[in-house]
């Protein structure tokens, strides 16, 4: 595999419309060669919309995409790109070992098949027929045709979604051996946790918007936010807001949720200054939330300047 020098994706200004609907809404992104990037965020934030895009199967309605330097097409009849998407059906009535050599075939410099089969973990499923296989094995299978072309980047959407647990683990295991040898690997979830074992980097997506881009620990720490819950009679919102530590405060009579990315900072102001707080429970906050919190604290910021 030769790695190329330029930023292995760029993103600018990419746009596109279902009716009313912004699906995407003026997304920026580079990817360096060699990264691996977890595309984080709730449903309809627009994450496979984006990957369609970056794979050329979607056309945007504006903006434009290099990849590996060049344009997509190119990327893939060079065998650079591969894929692993959420829907697809596996060519019906071959062996899973047919269909994997018969696309390796088609390939200018595959990689070795005993290779591919390994990463995959498909020892076992060589000569099960692909309309027999259970939907993470298919998966697994789909990964497997991804890694055919022996590509300097993998890019898949929400690849773990039909895997258990045991096969989520070997899967992540497969894909820090490949990103080892150099590849770059974006790949879409709605799970911090599976971002954060895996990425250098995430982009969080919100409304077809990233609402934050940056390395995992900084992403982490503020997409990890907590909840703090108790009930104070005569709770007054703009006081509570004063606390340090609080990003966003909920009064509904006595019940009082504030939203907050330092927890303990919190905790401490919130029982000093208030000795009547009681039933106090610490969760952590629902990802949607964390990306609400980004989104409302960015459109204070570009308010503010
Ligand atoms: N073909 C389509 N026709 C109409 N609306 C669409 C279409 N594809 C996507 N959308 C809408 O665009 C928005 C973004 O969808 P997208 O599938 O990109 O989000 P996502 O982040 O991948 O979500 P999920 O995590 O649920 O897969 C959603 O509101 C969705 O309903």
């Amino acid at each position: 595999m030769t790695l190329t020098t330029a930023p292995a994706i760029e993103l600018r200004g990419l746009r596109k419309s279902f009716g009313q609907v912004r699906a995407v809404d003026g997304i920026d992104l580079t990817v360096g060669g060699g990264e691996v990037v977890a595309l984080l965020g709730p449903n309809g934030a627009g994450k496979t919309t984006t990957l369609d895009m970056l794979l050329g199967l979607q056309p945007p309605d504006s903006g434009e995409i290099k990849v590996l330097g060049g344009s997509v097409q190119d990327a893939i009849r060079r065998g650079k790109i591969g894929a692993v998407l959420q829907e697809g059906e596996l060519l019906p009535g071959t062996t899973v070992r047919e269909l994997i050599a018969t696309m390796s075939a088609l390939q200018p410099d595959p990689m070795p098949l005993d290779e591919v089969i390994e990463h995959a973990e498909l020892g076992g499923l060589l000569q099960r027929k692909t309309d027999k296989l259970s939907g993470g094995e298919t998966q697994r299978v789909r990964f497997a045709l991804a890694l055919v072309g022996d590509p300097e980047l993998l890019v898949m959407d929400e690849p773990t979604a039909a895997m258990d647990v045991t096969a989520r683990r070997s899967f992540w295991a497969a894909i820090r051996n490949l990103a080892a040898a150099g590849r770059t690997i974006l790949f879409s979830t709605h799970y911090l946790e599976e971002a954060d074992t895996i990425a250098d980097r995430i982009v969080l997506l919100a409304a077809g918007r990233v609402a934050a881009d940056g390395p995992t620990t900084e992403i982490r720490a503020v997409a990890a936010a907590r909840v703090v819950r108790f009930t104070l009679p005569g709770a007054d919102r703009d006081e509570l807001m004063l606390l340090p530590g609080a990003d966003g405060v909920e009064v509904h009579g006595a019940a009082v949720t504030i939203r907050s990315a330092d927890s303990d900072t919190l905790l401490r102001a919130m029982l000093e200054r208030y000795r009547d707080a009681r039933d106090v429970e610490v969760a952590t906050a629902p990802l949607a939330d964390a990306v609400f919190a980004l989104t409302e604290r960015r459109e204070r910021d570009e308010v503010a300047a």
